[in-house]
């Protein structure tokens, strides 16, 4: 009989460094569930879930969703996949999250996506997104088939609220200040 390893990661970089567009080739190739903080939290937002309507305005003035609420959150998802290998993308994203999950899994490896930030302010400006499905699109890397329409649903992609460029700014000082520690969390 052949164990296979369950593998268990995490992908860092700022906003718009292309983690969720790296993050689908890698759960491709590696059979990886892929968990993203900010896909499960547009779903919320979506659904109109109680907990959605109380982050929305969080996410849209580009502010970080208190820790507790995070974490719980996550963990709450990872425990419905106990026994896959995963990628997560935007979790842990202050170190009092990756202790958080650090307490319950451990984490085999930690992927860091170096971009430097006038190519981040460019990508996010022309990002295009598909909310359902968290499929995203550019309009000079990868643009639709149909210009505005999502290549699988045929459905309208929206540029999001927290891609302006007021917000992408005090998106990234928050990664510098606070999801910059967590690399160092992980080095240690
Ligand atoms: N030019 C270019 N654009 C990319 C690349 N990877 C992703 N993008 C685009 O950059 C934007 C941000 O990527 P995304 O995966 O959403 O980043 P995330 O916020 O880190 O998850 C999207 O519009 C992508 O289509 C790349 O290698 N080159
Ligand atoms: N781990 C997290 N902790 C706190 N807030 C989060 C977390 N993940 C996502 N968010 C909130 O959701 C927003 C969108 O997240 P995400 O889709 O990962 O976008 P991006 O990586 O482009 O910022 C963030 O700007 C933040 O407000």
């Amino acid at each position: 009989m052949v164990l296979q390893r369950v593998i268990r990661a995490v992908i860092m970089g700022p906003p718009g460094s292309g983690k969720g567009t790296v993050s689908a080739r890698i759960t491709k190739t590696f059979g990886l569930q892929h968990m993203s903080s900010g896909d499960i939290l547009r779903a919320n937002i979506k659904e109109k879930t109680e907990l959605g309507l109380l982050m929305k305005s969080c996410i849209d003035q580009g502010q970080l969703v208190p820790d507790d609420i995070m974490s719980r959150l996550i963990l709450n998802e990872l425990r419905k996949i106990d026994n896959s290998g995963w990628l997560l993308d935007g979790f842990p994203r202050t170190v009092s999250q990756a202790e958080a999950l650090d307490h319950v899994y451990s984490v085999d490896t930690v992927i860091n996506l170096n971009v430097p930030f006038q190519t981040i302010k460019e990508r996010l400006t022309s990002r295009w997104t598909h909310i359902p499905s968290g499929r995203v699109y550019n309009t000079d890397f990868n643009p639709p088939k149909v210009p505005g329409l999502d290549d699988v649903t045929g459905e309208p992609l929206v540029q999001r609220d927290d891609d302006r460029p007021q917000t992408v700014t005090r998106r990234l000082k928050s990664y510098e200040t606070q999801t910059e520690p967590v690399l160092e969390y992980y080095r240690s």
